[in-house]
């Protein structure tokens, strides 16, 4: 088992909130300084194509003032690239990403555009960033993302954060888990994250390969009501109890 677990807080919906209004508050980077302060291990953001929350100045600035670690969310374009190439993250997250979608749909299809991805991975890797896949709970693409040369997965638990049914979102928990079990076996690192909240997260937690579960919206949510650094404590809480 790998113990202790990580957090990595998504600060997207802090960014939504300003760009509701186009004003310069609330500042994502002061939330990201809160959320470390509160125990977060790391900070998540995705820079979208159409730039509806995090904009290009908040990840250079987070880049510059964050004390742990910068987990940059990307989809895997020339221009993508580009700027991880400038900003050099900790970590690069090739997500997909449809300019449509509400939020992340599903994972990163590694299989069916394996050349793309290695090329992709070799070239952060060549400006010592880390690259993480955010994949579905998948075997044939968890032994695409080890060929592509990926040292991290991000295992995409959406479905099983969405399912209203308990039988069905406990076959979905053991899928995850198996996924995880394998990567591992791979030598592969694993994290999960997207849809995770208060009631959802620690049979996650208590995967034990799990190394770091990143979260955003939930947090952001609770924030409102209880302040950040209280939310970003409760779920750090939350996820360590689960690990025993
Ligand atoms: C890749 C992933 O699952 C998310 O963290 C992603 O950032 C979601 O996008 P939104 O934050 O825009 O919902
Ligand atoms: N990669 C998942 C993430 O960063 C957070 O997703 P969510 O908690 O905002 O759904």
């Amino acid at each position: 088992m790998h113990n202790p677990i990580f957090l990595g807080v998504n600060i997207d919906h802090v960014a939504t909130l300003r760009q509701a209004r186009g004003t310069y508050y609330p500042e994502p980077v002061h939330a990201a300084l809160v959320a470390e302060q509160a125990g977060a291990d790391g900070i998540t953001v995705h820079l979208r194509e159409d730039r509806r929350h995090i904009i290009d100045r908040d990840v250079f600035v987070l880049r510059q003032t964050i004390a742990t670690r910068l987990n940059f969310e990307m989809a895997v374009t020339d221009e993508m690239l580009a700027i991880a190439t400038e900003l050099k993250p900790h970590f690069a997250c090739f997500v997909p990403e449809k300019r449509e979608e509400l939020t992340t749909e599903g994972g990163l299809e590694v299989v069916g555009q394996l050349a793309r991805i290695t090329d992709a991975v070799t070239q952060m890797r060549e400006q010592n960033v880390l690259v993480s896949l955010f994949i579905d709970a998948d075997h044939q693409q968890i032994e695409a993302a080890a060929k592509a040369g990926a040292p991290y997965i991000e295992i995409h638990t959406g479905k099983y954060a969405h399912c209203t049914d308990i039988n069905a979102q406990a076959t979905e928990l053991k899928r995850i888990a198996d996924a995880a079990a394998f990567a591992s076996t791979l030598g592969l690192i694993v994290n999960a994250g997207h849809g995770l909240h208060y009631h959802n997260v620690q049979p996650i937690a208590a995967i034990p390969q799990m190394y770091e579960l990143n979260i955003g919206h939930a947090i952001v949510a609770r924030a409102v009501f209880s302040g950040l650094d209280a939310a970003v404590r409760e779920m750090k809480r939350l996820m360590v109890e689960a690990r025993g």
